[in-house]
Order: structure tokens, then sequence, then C-alpha cells
């Protein structure tokens, strides 16, 4: 039995916070997407051909570690808007969120291309000052040396990027339920994600022990 969520939204907007809780909280597994992007994005920095990249793309290259980085989110964003890469990468990402014992997945095209007939669907948004704060505190903890204004002006041209590119760009679903996390907190967000998901998941469904 299988029990999809898919999760779309904008560069930093908690996305993939959420996503990694509701699977916690529901024993699914988690992909994020944007790291299968990043990775090819990583080897196009290295001179690797983005086609070739995303046709010989493994597991170990999602490395968060080194992909978690201004340099290869522009990157990622780049590659990411060429059809044949995408093509590339949707058996792998279609495959996963067939697995049995539920899956969520987290991106820009999820809910739109990717899995059109998941059981649940949020678009996460937050204003691109709040996803700016977010993500410059998170980078300067990391040791990155940007400031607030380069991280903002990286997420806008990431924005406009994958909203205006012609092969599956970023929007919310029609039946996508939106969840603005302006002025949640982590705790509120992912409690308002985990509520909308335990309300479509069949009464049937196993629940985890914690749950
Ligand atoms: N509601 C929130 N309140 C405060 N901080 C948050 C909230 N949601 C997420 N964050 C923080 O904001 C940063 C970005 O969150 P996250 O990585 O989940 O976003 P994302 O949408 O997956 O980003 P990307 O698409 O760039 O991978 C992280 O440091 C995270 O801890
Ligand atoms: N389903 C997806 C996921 C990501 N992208 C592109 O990758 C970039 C990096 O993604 P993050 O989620 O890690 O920020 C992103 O800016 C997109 O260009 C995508 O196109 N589709």
């Amino acid at each position: 039995m299988s029990f999809t969520i898919a999760i779309d939204g904008p560069a930093a907007s908690g996305k993939g916070t959420i996503s990694r809780a509701v699977a916690r909280a529901f024993g699914f597994e988690h992909l994020d997407t944007g790291l299968l992007y990043r990775a090819v994005g990583r080897r196009l920095l290295d001179g690797v051909e983005p086609l070739e990249a995303a046709q010989t793309l493994t597991v170990d290259a999602l490395d968060e570690s080194v992909l978690r980085t201004p340099e290869v989110a522009e990157a990622a964003s780049k590659v990411a808007a060429i059809p044949e890469v995408r093509a590339a990468l949707l058996d792998f990402q279609r495959a996963f969120a067939q697995r049995a014992g539920g899956a969520v997945l987290d991106g820009r095209d999820i809910g739109t291309v990717i899995c059109p007939e998941a059981h649940v669907k949020l678009f996460v948004i937050a204003s691109a000052k709040v996803r700016a704060e977010r993500r410059h505190k998170e980078l300067r903890a990391a040791g990155h040396d940007v400031s607030l204004e380069e991280v903002l002006e990286d997420v806008r041209a990431r924005d406009a990027r994958d909203m205006g590119r012609a092969d599956a760009p970023l929007r919310p679903a029609e039946d996508a339920e939106t969840l603005d996390t302006t002025a949640m907190d982590i705790a509120e967000a992912v409690a308002r994600a985990v509520a909308l998901v335990e309300a479509r998941l069949p009464a049937e469904w196993p629940r985890p022990a914690s749950q």
C-alpha cells in the first residue's frame, strides 16, 4: 500500500524541515529532490556536462555537507531548467513515491509533475525577506561568510528562475493546500502540516507507536 505526500515551495520556505518532520511523524521515507539537482549542479561546477551528470547520478553523490552552499544552489537552479536533465531524474523520483509504507517528497514540481496523483499536496511559502533571514542564519551557523543582502538576492534569483522556466515551473498544484509559514515557528508549521496529513490518511493506515 502506498501513500504519497508532495511538498513544494520556493527556496528556504521550510519545506525540507516540514517534510522531514512529517516523514518522522508517520514513519514514511523522505526524499529531498532538491538534492538531486544540487548534485547535478555540483558536477557542472566540476566541468561535467549536466545531462551526463544526471544520467550517471548515484545516491552517494547526495552528500548534503557539500551540496548545501549558495554556489551549488545557483548551479542547481540552472541545470534544473534543462528539460533533458529533468527527464533523466524523473523515474527515480516516481519509483520513490510509489514505495510501500508511505513517501514524502519535497521539491518544486512534485505535486504538478512527479506525483500529480499524490494523496496530500502542500505548497509551503513565506515572504522572501523571512526566507532569506532563515537561510542566512543557517549558512552563517555552517561557517559561510555571506551577507543577508546576498542571500536575499540569491533567493529572489532562484525563485525567478524556478517560476519562469518552461519545463515544470514552480507553482502550486490546483489541489494543493498552501501553508504560509511567514509568521509561524517550526513547531507551528510542522503541527499544521501533520494535522493536514492526519486528516487525509486512511483510518486503517498503521500509525507509528510514537503517535
Ligand atoms: N517556520 C520556521 N521558522 C523558523 N525557521 C524555519 C522555519 N522553517 C524552516 N526554518 C529554517 O529555515 C531554513 C530553511 O528551511 P528548509 O531547509 O527546510 O527550507 P527548504 O524550503 O527546504 O529550502 P531549500 O529549498 O532551499 O532546500 C532552515 O535553517 C530551517 O531550520
Ligand atoms: N523538484 C525540484 C527540486 C529542486 N529543483 C531545483 O533545484 C534547486 C535546488 O533545490 P533546493 O530545494 O535544494 O533548494 C532549486 O532552486 C530548483 O531549481 C527543481 O527544479 N525541482
